[in-house]
């Protein structure tokens, strides 16, 4: 008997009658994958927004957000331009997804039923928001964009031999 919560129940509409219900590869994943209906061919450095084949029915305070594939864009650079893309619970349409083709060289192919993206399904809190003259103090304060030692405070044109420098940023940790 594992442990955990019940996983909750999403209704679920094959917009294509053919394409695969989604599942979750292994008990610990987080996601399910998410398939192309279509197949598609990007260039180097060109996009394009694919569909899945289903739509669903979240449960209000859920929402399902669109996640790259990490073995996809170790091997072939294509990853999502919105990611994570937000799927909120009252959309009924189908879900696409907004690939792009990061590698400089290589054009990548996806056939029909290609595993594009996983899907997670996660509870998310509603904001009040209450409007104030001053927030209270913190530790971090204002600062960010590399506060911390980052590249901000490299300016943007520094370089070490060519590449972008991390420098600052470890020095930084
Ligand atoms: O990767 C994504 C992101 C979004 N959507 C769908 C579900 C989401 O509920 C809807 C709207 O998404 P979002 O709010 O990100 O888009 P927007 O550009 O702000 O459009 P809108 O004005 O319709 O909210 O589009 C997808 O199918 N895939």
């Amino acid at each position: 008997m594992t442990a955990g919560r019940e996983p909750v129940d999403v209704l679920i509409r094959r917009v294509d009658p053919e394409v695969p219900l989604p599942t979750y590869a292994h008990p610990g994943d987080a996601g399910v994958d998410l398939v192309t209906t279509r197949p598609a061919e990007l260039p180097p450095g060109e996009r394009v927004v694919l569909p899945t084949g289903i739509a669903l029915a979240l449960p209000d305070g859920y929402a399902a957000f669109v996640h790259p594939r990490s073995g996809l864009a170790a091997r072939c650079g294509v990853t999502l331009v919105n990611a994570p893309g937000t799927v909120d619970a009252g959309y009924r349409g189908e879900i696409k997804v907004n690939v792009v083709n990061l590698d400089p060289r290589r054009p990548v192919r996806f056939e029909r039923f290609d595993r594009i993206a996983q899907l997670v399904i996660q509870q998310v809190e509603k904001a009040r928001f209450h409007e104030v003259a001053e927030l209270p103090g913190s530790a971090r304060g204002e600062g960010g964009h590399g506060s911390t030692g980052g590249h901000a405070s490299l300016g943007d044109r520094e370089t070490v031999h060519g590449y972008a420098s991390v420098i600052a940023d470890r020095e930084g940790q």
